[in-house]
């Protein structure tokens, strides 16, 4: 759907995306992800033609990215941190001109059905002037999907909205990939890419670092994982028994509670268990603490660790 090789953008002397081999595939939810200025506004400029490259190729749906290649624009949805809107029209009048330069069939139920999913529908015929940054934001984003796109892309598309509004946003672009669409967001807000991507790529000072699933990422970045487990009584005889298990590298009690760092190189929860039940321990509960993406986002980001080095594409 989106894959750049070698993907480079220089301003002056300074290059600012370097070697971006980027592959987001058909109906991915794909979070593109990186601290101020590392180079994600300008690759998403890029792919859209806005800006043009340095180096490299950019293919979208499968066809090279030329900048006056309209029919491609076309299956393409943006929402981007900066929108331009008319500001005497009413958010009817704005919908319903782009929905006929887009011949957009069963026109006026596709503009209902979107401008109710972001909870607009009673503002349709409010001056767009009038229209808060928020419900300018919730407005792109009908207008990004109103043409049926096969891919979306998203700059900070939820950066102005309140919790609710954020909420319908993510409800939205999930039902639309339900539909067969495939999204690449770029977001800050690392709580929401977490709850919607399965995918991220992680990008710092023009560099790709990462690009892989969530689990596989966090995975990557952590030989161990820790448990926490609740028992039937206080764990005061286990310390030796489980010190000496070979996949535990750590362990801790308090009262009934016990702490241990598994090995990851499998999945040890049954052997963890056994042990504690051959013990005399009944298990009440059991949880993984698992790394959060901003944890694995800041290990990343702030020793530029590359988890790309298996990929041989020298980043
Ligand atoms: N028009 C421009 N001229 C010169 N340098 C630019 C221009 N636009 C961006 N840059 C530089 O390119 C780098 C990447 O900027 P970019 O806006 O792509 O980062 P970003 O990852 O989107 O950051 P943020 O999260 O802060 O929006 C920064 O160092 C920025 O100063």
């Amino acid at each position: 759907m989106i894959q750049t090789e070698n993907l480079c953008k220089a301003y002056n002397d300074l290059m600012v995306v370097k070697d971006l081999n980027l592959k987001v595939e058909k109906n991915d939810i794909y979070g593109f992800l990186g601290p101020n200025g590392a180079g994600k506004t300008t690759t998403i400029m890029m792919l859209l033609g806005l800006v043009p490259k340095s180096g490299g190729k950019i293919y979208l749906l499968g066809n090279e990215m030329k900048p006056n290649n309209v029919e491609l624009k076309r299956k393409i949805g943006v929402v981007s941190e900066n929108q331009y809107f008319y500001r005497d029209m009413t958010a009817s009048e704005y919908l319903n001109f782009f929905g006929e330069i887009y011949e957009v069939e069963n026109r006026q139920k596709r503009i209902d059905k979107l401008m109710s999913a972001v909870g607009l529908e009673k503002e349709k015929n409010k001056n767009l002037g009038a229209y808060s940054k928020g419900m300018q934001q919730k407005l792109a984003f009908v207008k990004a999907l109103l043409h049926d796109p096969e891919l979306l892309i998203l700059d900070e598309p939820v950066a102005n909205l309140d919790p609710t509004s954020i909420k319908q946003i993510r409800d939205l672009i999930e039902e639309e990939h339900e539909a067969g669409r495939t999204v690449f967001v770029s977001s800050h807000l690392l709580s929401e890419v977490e709850k919607l991507c399965k995918k991220v790529g992680i990008i710092n000072q023009g560099k790709l670092l990462a690009e892989d699933n969530m689990d596989n990422i966090k995975r990557k970045l952590s030989d161990t994982v820790t448990i926490r487990t609740e028992l039937n009584q206080e764990a005061q005889n286990l310390e030796p028994v489980l010190s000496n298990l070979p996949f535990i590298k750590a362990f801790q009690s308090k009262e009934n509670k016990i702490e241990v760092q598994l090995k990851t190189d499998r999945d040890y929860r049954k052997d963890l268990s056994e042990a504690i039940f051959n013990s005399g321990y009944i298990i009440l509960s059991m949880q993984a603490k698992e790394m959060s993406l901003e944890e694995a986002f800041i290990t990343i980001t702030q020793q530029n660790i590359s988890l790309l080095t298996d990929r041989g594409n020298g980043q």
